[in-house]
């Protein structure tokens, strides 16, 4: 492809985003439901929940170990490292499902060369309030983030104003964290006690500095 059907298809995919756009200040949010079928969603579900190496992290929070609400595993190109918990992981190498969203995400201009993959078994299960804003990722990291499964509310709070923004993330959907988000938003998902069912959740990232933290601590 020349350069110049890159750089059209990147505008092109830009203006086909923009329906989507989540109206906030300070950042740019894009949710697209049914990014997937509803078929490709349950088969990724069933594929992801049997194949990837879930394993549910310890972290030291003052002194006393805990085991983090939610099963995690991290995938990506051999150089992209994650520190957690003061220890050097590599990644795990792409298996074939995470390989194909990928390169779907690439197509669309959104470049990544790894994936922390989160499993909320039930919805007992969450992620403590927390921006994606280690250096590593750069000062305006795009997040492309796939859900799968049960639907779960996503919050996003702004760090100055603490306005509140709910999002109920669909079987099938892509949300997208862009620009300044990371710099003025802190996200989570909280439990929601009557949810029995599971959920996956694929954040793609380019990790530039060859090593990346955890959210070790949420
Ligand atoms: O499960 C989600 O939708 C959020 C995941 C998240 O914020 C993260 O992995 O950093
Ligand atoms: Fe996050």
């Amino acid at each position: 492809m020349s350069h110049f059907a890159v750089a059209s298809r990147r505008l092109y995919i830009a203006n086909e985003l923009q329906p989507y756009r989540v109206d906030i200040t300070d950042g740019d949010l894009f949710y697209i439901p049914g990014w997937l079928t509803r078929d490709e969603s349950n088969r990724y579900y069933s594929k992801l929940s049997q194949t990837l190496e879930w394993q549910q992290d310890r972290i030291q929070v003052f002194g006393k170990w805990h085991l983090i609400p939610r099963l995690q595993a991290w995938y990506g190109d051999a150089d992209a490292n994650y520190q957690y918990s003061g220890r050097t992981l590599t990644p795990n190498p792409w298996t074939p499902e995470l390989a194909v969203l990928r390169n779907k995400l690439s197509e669309s201009g959104m470049a990544s060369n790894s994936v922390l993959a989160n499993c909320y078994r039930n919805g007992e299960d969450r992620m403590g309030w927390h921006s994606d804003n280690e250096p590593e990722l750069g000062p305006a990291p795009t997040i492309a983030s796939i859900s799968l499964g049960a639907t779960r509310c996503f919050q996003l709070r702004h760090k100055g104003s603490r306005q509140r923004i709910d999002i109920e993330l669909e079987n099938g959907s892509l949300l997208i964290m862009g620009g300044q988000l990371q710099q003025h938003w802190q996200h989570g998902l909280p439990t929601r006690k009557r949810c029995l069912d599971g959920r996956i959740n694929l954040t793609f990232r380019q990790v530039n500095g060859r090593t990346i933290r955890a959210n070790g601590l949420k």
